[in-house]
């Protein structure tokens, strides 16, 4: 489908099909079962799972059964080779824990015990996770709750349901592997999030960092490194589309008609730059500019733009939003992930949510909670539906996808797709919905262009943000809630006190009632940093899944508890205070690559 931006081929699902392997009757009367459930989970991820190009996710099954540890060998080589990420081991029996088990420590660990009973698969789920726990390699548990009979190979719904989050959450982990995170300048305007924690990127994520100036910009445009046919048909495909929206600086502080041109053109060319440092472009080598071709197999990266780049030249609002969206110019494809003001933070937070759901992401400013009271003070109305309580303003220039409009569908309601379920009406709809104005020339003096839009209601989001704590490390908060509309009139009246050239979401969170989420305004108190990241959908328990693999805790959610799956060995730490003991868990077993 799309294409594979980076170096290497995407991670395969390796299943290990394991038995008893007491040969001449026991090991020969389970085998069939065995190859059957692990072909049956072979098929039913690669049938459920894509990669973020969109082509189906690979699953690589052992070549033989594993009874023992020879077989546990030859089957971590042919992972080895395959480029396998992420394990599942299914069994119906019995099997012999110690001597079977995966013990790659990088790779994110499933076992799945067979609910039977004339074979004991579920007392070597238990044996085995009990090893996994015992050697410091956690694993998550996958028990069926209903009984099956011996030779069944379908997944029973509570099965698929674990099989899916394990392995999304795995991919996820086995793919920011060996990857960059490029930092495109350095601190932006003193905010913490953009200092770049090489230790935790190498650490926990096992990720390599990337640094350019921003004068790298600057030398690709005055030396026209960059593809210009490319440029041209962006150019046009922008001036044809979009809508450019008014400008609100006072008359003094607007950029003349002539620069604000240059600073479209501009802005463009910066899209196309960034791209092309982030993931290389092989025109670059056809006009002899070889090294800038291969790029810096960033994943994620940032721009620091303010203030000594936005000081002088146009703001980056643009390049971070098209980058960011699920389309551009040469039409639909997976989203880049760019964070604006550098902030890696928010930027990790924004690929978690990616890789959870192959959707763009929304980065934000978590900038006003407006009560009920102050609502009406200032309008003279009291929100009512969902925003009864309060909400949340979520807004800043630049990074929001415009995906993040909500003008995509999903069963008639609003919502933000991978992009190949994007249809060409959305992806028109999105632009349509989204006015280009020439930027607050108070906050960027270079001009540029912000993108405005304003989010459609009522869609699940999750919006969560990595922080980093010294003497702890990162901490992961999460919360589960809508977007909201206010109306046409109390919005106006409460964006513009804002800077309304920038986009805005307005959210509610789904309220507990205690702690973080007694109300609106303590979700809002208790944000640990200026910035979030919204995500389509509720996919708190996704994150968290994937924290856990990662060894970063959570510190707030309102996710139910049903819904919580982490390693096996997380439940040794407490069942009762799950906060705490994913705080012990974490600190007991460091991060992932340590
Ligand atoms: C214009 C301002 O400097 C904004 O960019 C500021 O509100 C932020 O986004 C801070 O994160
Ligand atoms: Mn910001």
């Amino acid at each position: 489908m799309g294409e594979n931006r980076f170096i290497g081929e995407f991670p395969k699902i390796g299943i290990r099909p394991t038995v008893d392997g007491r040969r001449r009757g026991v090991r020969e009367s389970i085998e069939d079962h065995a190859i059957g459930l692990a072909n049956a989970v072979a098929q039913f991820l690669s049938e459920n799972l894509k990669y973020s190009n969109g082509e189906s996710v690979q699953c690589v099954v052992a070549d033989t059964c594993i009874g023992g540890v020879a077989e546990a060998a030859a089957c971590a080589e042919k992972f080895r080779r395959e480029g396998v990420g992420v394990s599942i081991t299914v069994t119906p029996s019995w099997c012999y824990g110690i001597e079977t088990m995966d013990m790659d420590p990088h790779i994110p660990k499933a076992v799945w015990g067979f609910n039977g009973t004339e074979r004991p698969g579920a007392v070597y789920l238990a044996a085995v996770l009990a090893a996994h726990n015992h050697k410091g390699l956690p694993a998550f548990g996958i028990y069926g709750r209903d009984v099956q009979d011996l030779g069944d190979t379908t997944i029973p719904g509570d099965v698929q349901e674990k099989l899916l989050k394990f392995a999304k959450a795995g991919l996820a982990v086995a793919t920011l592997r060996g990857k960059s995170y490029l930092s495109m300048g350095s601190v932006s305007m003193g905010i913490a999030g953009s200092i770049v924690k090489d230790d935790f990127f190498q650490e926990y994520l096992g990720m390599r960092n990337e640094y350019v100036e921003s004068v790298e910009f600057l030398r690709r445009m005055e030396l026209e490194i960059f593809d210009k046919e490319e440029y041209e048909k962006a150019y046009k495909w922008v001036k044809e589309h979009f809508v450019f929206g008014e400008d609100i600086n006072e008359p003094k502080g607007q950029r003349t008609a002539e620069q604000k041109e240059k600073d479209l053109q501009t802005s463009i060319k910066m899209a196309i730059i960034a791209r092309d440092l982030m993931i290389g472009n092989e025109k670059l080598a056809e006009q002899g500019w070889v090294e800038e071709a291969c790029g810096h197999n960033a994943l994620i990266a940032g721009f620091q733009g303010q203030r000594q780049w936005t000081d002088h030249y146009p703001n980056g609002d643009f390049m971070e939003a098209i980058l960011n969206s699920s389309f551009d110019w040469n039409g639909k494809r997976a989203p880049y992930i760019l964070a604006t003001e550098n902030d890696c933070m928010n930027g990790v937070t924004m690929a978690f949510g990616h890789l959870l759901t192959n959707t763009a992401q929304v980065f934000a400013d978590v900038r006003t909670y407006w009560s009920p009271d102050a609502v009406k003070r200032v309008t003279g109305k009291v929100p009512t539906g969902k925003a009864q309580g309060g909400f949340i303003h979520l807004i800043n220039s630049g990074p929001a996808a415009l995906d993040g409009t909500g003008q995509q569908k999903i069963d008639g309601n609003p919502a933000i797709k991978p992009f190949w379920d994007i249809t060409d009406d959305e992806m028109m709809a999105c632009i349509k919905n989204t006015q280009l104005r020439p930027g607050n020339t108070g906050y960027f003096r270079g001009g540029g262009y912000s993108t405005d839009f304003t989010t459609k209601g009522d869609m699940p989001v999750t919006i969560s943000r990595l922080n980093y704590i010294k003497g702890l490390g990162p901490v992961l908060q999460i919360a589960e809630g809508y977007t909201v509309e206010l109306g046409d009139e109390m919005h106006d009246s409460l964006d513009l006190r804002t800077d309304p050239t920038w986009p805005t979401t307005w959210f509610v969170p789904n309220l507990t009632g205690e702690g973080a989420f007694k109300d609106v305004y303590s979700v809002m108190n208790n944000w640990g940093s200026n910035h979030c990241v919204v995500t389509y959908g509720h996919v708190g328990s996704e994150f968290m899944t994937l924290a856990s693999m990662l060894r970063i805790p959570v510190n707030m959610h309102n996710v139910s508890s049903e819904s919580i799956y982490r390693p096996s060995a997380w439940n040794m730490f407490g069942t009762q205070e799950s906060e705490q003991a994913d705080f012990r868990a974490c600190q007991n077993f460091g991060p992932l690559y340590k």
